[in-house]
This record gives C-alpha cells, sequence and structure tokens, in this order.
C-alpha cells in the first residue's frame, strides 16, 4: 500500500481526539514533543502536526494526502475539498449572534450593521444569499468581546455549549451551519494511495460504529423472551442462549449506546433481570 500523509491540528481542540481516533485504529505513532512530523510505526501513514487553518490549503496543493480537520473551516476555505467519513467529535455550530438588547427579529435586521468574524467567506455567502449586505469585520479571536467594546454590533463565531455567548451578554439568532471533525481528501491524492486511505477508512467506520454501540446482555424466563425481543432495537436478531437454570435464558444484542436509556424501563418490566451493558472495542460492518 502507498504511503499517505495526514494533517492533523498540532495543538487545540482536535489534536486529542484526532490522534486517539487514529490510536483506536490500532496505528502507534512516535510523537515526541514538539515534533511537527511523525511516522507511523504499523500503517504506511506519516502525519504532519498542522494548524487547522492551514489545512484546506495544504490539502489543496497535495502537500497532504488527507486530514482530519474541522468542516466548519473547510465550509470556510475549502468548499472544493472533498469529505470521505464524519468524526463524530469536536461538535459546534456556526452562528451569527447579537446583544441580548438587540431586538432580533430576522437577517434583515443585521442590513448594514458592523459584524466581527473569524469566518468572512461564511458570512458573506449566508448574508448575500438572502440578499443582506453587512459590514464585515475580520478578526482571529475573542471574537465574542467584540460588541461590548464597541468594534460591531453582531458576530459570527463558533458555538458550543454557548457559553463564551452568555458570558458576554450576547444572544445566538442564526445557525449558519453544523460542523463536526471530518477526514477530508486532498483533490490530488494519487491511484496508488487510494488503497491505503479505504484501508484507514474501514477501521475509522469499525472505531465509530463501536463507539456508538453497547453490547447488551440479559437473563429472562423462557415466557418472556419474545416480548423482550420485541423491544430490543438490536443490530440483528439477538442471540439467545439456555442458562443452566431450567426455564431461563440469557439474551445477547448490540444496541445504539442513545437508545438504551430509552428501553431499560421497558426491558424491566417486561420480565428482563441481571441487565449488563458492555462497551464494544471494534464493531467491523
Ligand atoms: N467550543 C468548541 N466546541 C466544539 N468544537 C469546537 C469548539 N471550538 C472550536 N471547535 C472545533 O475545533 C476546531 C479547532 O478549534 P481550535 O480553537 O482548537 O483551533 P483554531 O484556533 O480555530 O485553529 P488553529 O489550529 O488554526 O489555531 C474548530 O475549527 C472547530 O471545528
Ligand atoms: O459555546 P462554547 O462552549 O462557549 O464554545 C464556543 C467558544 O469556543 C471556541 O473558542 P476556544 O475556546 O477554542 O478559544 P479560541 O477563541 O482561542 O480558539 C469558539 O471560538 C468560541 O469562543
Ligand atoms: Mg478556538
Amino acid at each position: 500500500m502507498g504511503n499517505i500523509k495526514i494533517a492533523i491540528q498540532k495543538s487545540g481542540r482536535l489534536n486529542e481526539d484526532s490522534l486517539k481516533i487514529l490510536k483506536d485504529c490500532g496505528i502507534s505513532i512516535d510523537n515526541g514533543k514538539d515534533q511537527l512530523k511523525a511516522l507511523a510505526r504499523n500503517f504506511p501513514l506519516e502525519v504532519f502536526y498542522l494548524r487547522n487553518g492551514d489545512i484546506p490549503q495544504y490539502l489543496r496543493d497535495g502537500v497532504v494526502d488527507i486530514a482530519i480537520i474541522g468542516e466548519n473551516v473547510l465550509v470556510e476555505k475549502g468548499k472544493e475539498i472533498e469529505i470521505v467519513e464524519k468524526l463524530g467529535f469536536s461538535k459546534c455550530r456556526v452562528s451569527l449572534a447579537v446583544p441580548k438588547g438587540f431586538d432580533y427579529k430576522g437577517i434583515q435586521d443585521l442590513k448594514g450593521k458592523r459584524i466581527a468574524s473569524s469566518y468572512p467567506n461564511t458570512v458573506q455567502q449566508y448574508m448575500s444569499s438572502r440578499g443582506v449586505e453587512a459590514d464585515l469585520h475580520i478578526i482571529n479571536g475573542s471574537v465574542e468581546i467584540a460588541p461590548n467594546i464597541g468594534l460591531a454590533d453582531a458576530i459570527c463565531d463558533i458555538v458550543s455549549s454557548g457559553s463564551t455567548l452568555f458570558k458576554n451578554n450576547l444572544k445566538e439568532v442564526e445557525v449558519m451551519l453544523k460542523s463536526e471533525a471530518v477526514l477530508a481528501v486532498s483533490p490530488k491524492i494519487k491511484e496508488g494511495q487510494k488503497e491505503t486511505l479505504e484501508a484507514l477508512r474501514f477501521r475509522i467506520r469499525s472505531v465509530l460504529a463501536a463507539r456508538q454501540s453497547k453490547y447488551v446482555l440479559m437473563n429472562a424466563p423462557n415466557d418472556k423472551i419474545e416480548a423482550i425481543i420485541e423491544i430490543l432495537p438490536g443490530m440483528r436478531s439477538p442471540t439467545v442462549l439456555p442458562l443452566a437454570e431450567k426455564g431461563w435464558s440469557s439474551i445477547h444484542t448490540v444496541i445504539n449506546k442513545d437508545k438504551f436509556w430509552e428501553v431499560i424501563d421497558e426491558l424491566k418490566r417486561a420480565g428482563a433481570e441481571g441487565i449488563l451493558v458492555c462497551p464494544i472495542e471494534k464493531m467491523v460492518l
């Protein structure tokens, strides 16, 4: 398989989870402190530690073949770059916010207003597709402070819990896009490298599916099995194994981790006992 170069964020919100997903894919990386480049020991992968904001350009130029990057950065700077996997972490939205006292009724209220943002293309496109012109001020960080220091009437920035907006006396008024970390591919990737990319994607999908699921085991009297199976939102038909105690069985299945709490009471009412919920390390689909 051809060697591929992957860019991940050097430091910041994506760094740790990006390294973690590679590790969960069974890829060991020798990364010493302050190293900008590292080789994987057991997979044809070279890791480049870069600024998130610089990655679209490196992908475009083919300096790196693939990258783990925030989708919001691609929307801003790399619309033509292909996203091949959504990775389920660093979930956030890019939103417009105004001071709490602003009587906001709709996007038209921002006509001619000063908007501070690190995402000028995203804002520009959102506003102009709605026929609204505003006065954009590009700033690189601490955007939420802009209205308080008289620099802007509104802002556009990343929102996750909303606590930064809250602390700065702002309210979210338009969600322009939803974002998460993604695996993106350079348009210049070569044929010989696609096999390695597919092998990596296969591993990533197995890791993500496992993160989303739980292995659930429970015991039940045989006459309750049918009712219990009705409740279980399993992958396929659950496994039913006889217990040493006559007339009892053990039921095993895989369920989506978010669904589990929805059905737990129902399962107990239907007669399930000794319910165990276990993590799954990999799930090959
Ligand atoms: N509060 C947040 N909650 C969840 N995800 C976030 C949050 N803030 C940022 N992100 C996501 O993480 C990415 C990296 O954010 P971070 O603040 O670490 O880097 P940055 O300063 O934008 O980039 P650079 O690496 O270029 O310095 C963002 O592009 C976004 O996708
Ligand atoms: O809704 P919240 O949960 O408060 O998250 C949103 C904040 O998180 C990000 O900043 P970060 O902490 O990454 O700092 P930065 O501006 O230095 O990148 C983003 O720029 C917002 O300011
Ligand atoms: Mg940030």
